[in-house]
């Protein structure tokens, strides 16, 4: 499924937040939003999945405009991780995950054989099949956030929004999480687009990157012509050393020692 999204400007209440954004995401591609806290990230990616209205501007699957879609259609194709995720006390991993098929679900009808093997598979996917029956509240933190990211696999969407899928994780998850939406991206042709905030990551696993600063989008491209001294430095607010990392054909950064930390991590 492909995205178009067209002079987008979106408020909270008079505070201006995204201003005049517009870009293309083109079916099958993995395209990952860097910037730095508070530039709009999770604002865009709430408008696209229809969380929040636009003051002005379109958003388009597959040319069809959203506004033309009903809510049910979307979610058979869009799944959508937000950053911050409620699910009352009760709720067991296994329940969670099942409500993924809700939009498959014809009216009235319960949930059949195919419908709980996709819920399998997601749990084996994600490493939580042994414990699918413990409640989601009695979870560490990473694994209710594979509990989530459950869930949305359990949509089979053509669409993936995730909102820092890697938060709370430990290194070896963050990777298997990421190597999992790559993989189905590559077998599934899910088109994905996700925030994070490490950028070597961004780099490691998008086919773009797209980066935020200020509620604008200052650059949208290619890991390699994206990650660069210069960028990190006016919008990162960071000296780096870019290198190549010839095994995964992408570049990486090392942060140059901060001699002078006063102050810097704050805006100006
Ligand atoms: N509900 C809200 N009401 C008012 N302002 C908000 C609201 N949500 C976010 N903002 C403001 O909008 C701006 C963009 O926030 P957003 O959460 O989109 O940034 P972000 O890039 O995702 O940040 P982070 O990296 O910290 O998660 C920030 O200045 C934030 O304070």
């Amino acid at each position: 499924m492909d995205l178009k999204v067209e002079g987008l400007n979106v408020s909270y209440d008079e505070k201006s937040i995204l201003k005049n954004i517009s870009f293309n995401v083109k079916s099958g591609e993995i395209v990952t939003i860097i910037g730095p806290n508070g530039s709009g990230k999770s604002t865009l990616i709430k408008t696209i999945s229809r969380y929040l209205k636009p003051r002005s501007g379109d958003i388009y699957f597959n040319e069809v405009n959203i506004r033309r879609i009903n809510t049910k259609e979307i979610a058979r194709n869009l799944a959508v991780l937000p950053q911050v995720k409620a699910v009352s006390s009760d709720v067991s991993i296994e329940e969670l995950v099942s409500y993924g098929r809700f939009p498959h679900l014809k009216f009235g009808k319960r949930m059949g054989k195919d419908d709980k093997e996709v819920i399998a598979w997601s749990l084996e996917k994600t490493g939580l099949f042994h414990m699918k029956d413990r409640y989601v509240a009695t979870l560490s933190g990473g694994e209710r956030q594979r509990a989530w990211i459950a869930m949305t696999l359990a949509q089979k969407p053509k669409m993936l929004l995730l909102d820092e899928p890697t938060t709370f994780l430990d290194i070896c998850y963050q990777m298997e999480t990421l190597e999992m939406v790559k993989d189905l991206n590559k077998t599934l042709g899910i088109t994905v687009v996700m925030v994070l905030h490490d950028i070597n990551q961004a780099a490691r696993y998008s086919d773009k990157m797209m980066v935020m600063h200020e509620g604008e989008l200052r650059e949208y491209g290619e890991p390699c012509r994206i990650v660069s001294k210069d960028l990190l430095k006016d919008i990162f607010r960071i000296d780096a050393d870019i290198y190549e990392d010839k095994v995964n054909n992408c570049p990486y950064f090392i942060p140059k020692k901060n001699n002078n930390t006063a102050g810097k991590c704050q805006d100006d």
